[in-house]
């Protein structure tokens, strides 16, 4: 049967929630197409805040990988903005002019930050926080100014604010109410909150009005409407969004402050359907992951023909993510003619606790200082508890320290752990026994429990401990390598060694996956350690492995690709520069750029143009796509520098031509500097090399990427041969006990520095692992060579594997 087209417009939280919804009942039914207007693939926008605040990187908060969608026959179109849905052709069309026919469409392009439309909005160093783009504008804010102005006091403005401090800027909060967050907070929290702020050094102007944002190109400060002043080079605005509704109305659907839908998310237009912040229910567009993940749960069974309860609005609940400050919010917590309040405040310990009651039921609850009973209020504002035989006072009597389990333990098992995705206590203690999830993170994989603003992990972690008992052993357990198993990565190694499994799908068999085909976090792990403990006899599989590697060459976001030939030690010559030129002319290759370390790159290469220009540049393969060794980075050395005391290319091409092709847990870059000015940054390459009088000292562990860490020096040794001979230890050691995709930096600050020198400073452990290195050294080629002879893979790869 012909798959219907589902198109997706809008790559975010909502939207593809539905998607993944969706293919949770039927990957059969629908070929989906899924356009975003950011570079990204989906990510946690609401990790944003943590990115700011240092406690997580960019790299960290990808929901749904490049691979998720390839793996779902997903066509992806990232930085491409629909701009019309036309509804007498049935296509959406997208602004780079692309035309795609629909059956169905979602439209799920959610919010747009609210600008103030003020004289100056439009500087320099004045910016919205809504995605990473304005996230890195901050943080490169931060590292040439020093002040900092946020316009607007509720929990965007406030996260941003706490980040800016953390990046160690002197922050200015401007408000113009006259307490904190007075949409979700009353006005006693509101100022409890405020002092807490104070007190981590966040200043705050209340009642203040904008009138202008003053400066020449950038920003220099603001003007209020009562006259005074203050200076800023950097002003965030975080004074609400509205919903992105503009391709909707263009397109004539009916639209309100949201795209107005009714209870399962259709629009007026037949086949049409809005889901997230883009989305107005019964007049209420909401802003809070929750309840935009319920709608995406009845979008998806309704548009799969699915009986479903109808979507009949959320209660919210909302919790500041700002360490050191607890404070939780939901329904309606303000109190009138007919709602009635109790409180406790205990001012001495800045502890603030309210709840509201309306006919003998719980309707809002405010809690300052001690958050601890949110879930379960929120649970009974929900389900509308009738309270009238409880003594209320009880409802908030503070719960001892160690209460943790016990709280978990009174809940009964309808009673919501993850209010982001709406996960009950049942689910979970449903997850561990049927699924053997033991872990946070299994539970995540298993339920999505804690995946969204992670502030559940603790009561998660609780139900974990309360029906493993003694078994759970909190944070030190160990770590299951991805959600299809139970086991270890230390496990899985050792159970291919004992069994001697030879195959990926015989390890899924063998060792119980609970998914035939594994997923996009096991496959290329597995792929690896089956390769690794077995190098001589593996077949590389080819299909497990990420699209780069595959394809061996680097996609870039147009769908071209980039090419990187090996320069061993970053060193050419007149023959190969002539041959790269001619390569770029004939096959109209757009961008040359010299890399980082120390090679040319050619970029924009057309797939089918790919095994053609690596015949014709006649140079192996830079492996700039892979777990593998990428450069040697080398100074000119000896031969020229007069500081030089070593011959630094020598060593930097004969290290990169004896490890070349080395497959590894994570890249690996290496440098290889001839004297301690280390112009090639030796201190910060996953091995380094920094000539010394008589010799040559090794550095390990560095990283110059997004978690910079500088090498540990590991020996001072006197010859090039000893110099490989530590690195053909050390590269095995890392290659036999780091977990797939981790850097030698972390694997390092993990198994510790002293515990590698002494499995290095054992002679016969290091004769031993240089012979295993060897033996995984035997076995490569060049992969540009070997597709460029085999007509089959060259077919198989280039003419099968689409990517958009
Ligand atoms: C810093 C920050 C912290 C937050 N913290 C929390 C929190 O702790 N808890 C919580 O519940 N919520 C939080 N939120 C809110 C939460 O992130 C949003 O509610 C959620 O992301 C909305 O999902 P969405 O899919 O509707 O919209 P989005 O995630 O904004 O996705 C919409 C996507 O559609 C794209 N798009 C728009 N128009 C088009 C078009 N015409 N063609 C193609 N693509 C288009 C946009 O570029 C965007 O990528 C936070 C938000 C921010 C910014
Ligand atoms: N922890 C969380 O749950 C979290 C965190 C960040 C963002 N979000 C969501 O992101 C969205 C945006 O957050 P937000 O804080 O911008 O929206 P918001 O509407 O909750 O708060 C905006 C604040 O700006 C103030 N304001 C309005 N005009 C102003 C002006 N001219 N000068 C000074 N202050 C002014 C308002 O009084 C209000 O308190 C919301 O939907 C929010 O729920 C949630
Ligand atoms: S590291 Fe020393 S030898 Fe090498 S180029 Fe720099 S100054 Fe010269
Ligand atoms: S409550 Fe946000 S992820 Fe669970």
């Amino acid at each position: 049967m012909k798959k219907k087209s589902l198109v997706l417009i809008g790559n975010g939280m909502a939207g593809v929630r539905a998607v993944e919804e969706i293919l949770k009942i039927t990957n059969d039914t629908f070929e989906i197409t899924i356009f975003g207007s950011e570079p990204h693939p989906n990510y946690n926008r609401i990790l944003l805040s943590k990115v700011l605040q240092g406690d997580t990187n960019v790299s960290d908060i990808t929901l749904n990988d490049w691979a998720w969608y390839e793996e779902h026959h997903i066509t992806l179109y990232t930085s491409e903005t629909v701009t019309k849905i036309d509804q007498e052709r049935k296509v959406v069309i997208s602004d780079k002019g692309r035309m795609v026919p629909y059956d169905e469409v979602i439209v799920a392009t959610g919010s747009v930050p609210f600008i103030l439309p003020l004289p100056g909005a439009d500087k320099e160093g004045v910016t919205a926080f809504r995605d990473i783009k304005d996230t890195d504008i901050m943080l490169e804010a931060s590292k040439k100014y020093k002040k900092a102005a946020v316009i607007g006091g509720g929990l965007l403005g406030l996260e941003a604010a706490r980040g800016l401090l953390n990046l160690g800027m002197d922050v200015t909060v401007i408000h113009i109410a006259p307490t904190l967050m007075e949409r979700q907070l009353d006005e006693t929290a509101g100022k409890l909150l405020q002092k807490e702020l104070e007190n981590q050094g966040m200043k705050f102007l209340l009642e203040a009005s904008t009138k202008e944002i003053y400066g020449e190109n950038r920003v220099e400060g603001l003007l209020f409407q009562d006259g005074t002043t203050l200076e800023a080079d950097l002003v965030v605005m975080a004074v609400g969004i509205k919903p992105n509704i503009e391709l909707a109305r263009q397109s004539g659907i009916a639209v309100n402050r949201g795209i107005i839908v009714n209870d399962y998310l259709q629009t007026n237009i037949p086949n049409v359907y809005a889901v997230g912040e883009c989305a107005e229910h019964n007049g209420i567009p909401y802003g809070l992951v929750a309840p935009l993940y319920e709608q995406a749960k009845v979008l998806a069974h309704h548009i799969c023909e699915k009986e479903t309860a109808p979507y009949k609005g959320s209660v919210l609940s909302t919790q500041l993510k700002v360490s050191g400050v607890e404070v939780f919010s939901a329904g309606d917590f303000i109190e009138g003619e007919d709602k009635k309040s109790l409180k406790i405040f205990d001012e001495q310990d800045g502890i603030y606790k309210k709840i509201v009651l309306q006919n003998n039921k719980i309707v809002g609850a405010v809690l300052f200082g001690d958050s601890k009973e949110g879930n379960r209020l929120f649970s009974m504002i929900k389900k509308g508890a009738d309270i009238s035989d409880t003594e209320k006072i009880s409802i908030l009597q503070p719960i001892g320290e160690d209460a943790g389990a016990s709280l978990v333990a009174t809940m009964s098992d309808d009673e919501v752990i993850c209010g982001c995705n709406g996960v009950s206590k049942g689910a979970i203690i449903q997850a561990i026994r049927d699924k053997g999830c033991t872990t946070v993170d299994d539970i995540k994989a298993c339920t999505s429990a804690s995946r969204s603003c992670g502030g559940c992990k603790p009561l998660v972690a609780d139900v974990l401990q309360l029906t493993l008992g003694s078994e759970f052993d909190g944070l030190s357990q160990k770590e299951a390598i991805c959600s299809c198993t139970t086991l270890s990565r230390d496990e899985v190694v050792e159970e291919i060694k004992m069994k001697g499994l030879t195959h990926i799908k015989e390890v899924m068999n063998v060792l119980g996956w609970n998914s035939d085909e594994g997923c996009s976090k096991c496959r290329p792990a597995l792929n690896y350690y089956l390769g690794m403990v077995n190098p001589k006899d593996y077949v590389d599989e080819r299909e497990s492995r990420f699209v780069n590697e595959r394809m061996h060459a680097n996609i870039q976001k147009d769908g071209t690709y980039s090419v990187v030939p090996r320069m061993y030690g970053g060193v050419t010559n007149a023959k190969d520069l002539r041959r790269i030129a001619d390569v770029v002319e004939k096959f109209k290759i757009p961008l040359v750029k010299v890399t980082g370390g120390q090679r040319i790159d050619l970029l924009g290469v057309k797939k089918d143009d790919l095994p053609k220009v690596w015949e014709e540049l006649e140079m192996p393969s830079g492996f700039a796509y892979g777990k593998s060794l990428r450069t040697v980075k080398t100074c000119v050395g000896e031969q020229f520098c007069r500081f030089g005391t070593q011959d630094s290319i020598g060593l930097g091409i004969l290290l990169e031509k004896k490890f070349e092709g080395l497959q590894t847990p994570h890249k690996v870059k290496m440098a290889v500097s001839a004297c301690p000015r280390s112009c090639a940054e030796s201190g910060f390459k996953d091995i380094g090399f920094i000539g010394i009088d008589g010799g040559w000292e090794i550095y390990i562990g560095g990283n110059g990427g997004t978690h910079v860490r500088g090498g540990d020096l590991l020996y001072k040794v006197k010859t090039d041969e000893e110099a490989i001979e530590i690195t053909g230890a050390y590269l095995q050691y890392y290659r036999e006990t780091a977990n797939y995709l981790e850097r030698t930096s972390a694997w390092i600050d993990r198994v510790g520095l002293d515990h590698v020198k002494s499995i290095l400073d054992d002679k016969n452990l290091r004769k031993e692992l240089n012979a295993r290195i060897e033996e995984a050294l035997s076995v490569y080629s060049d992969p540009w060579k070997e597709i460029i002879e085999s007509n089959k893979t060259r077919q198989a790869l280039f003419e099968t594997v689409s990517m958009s």
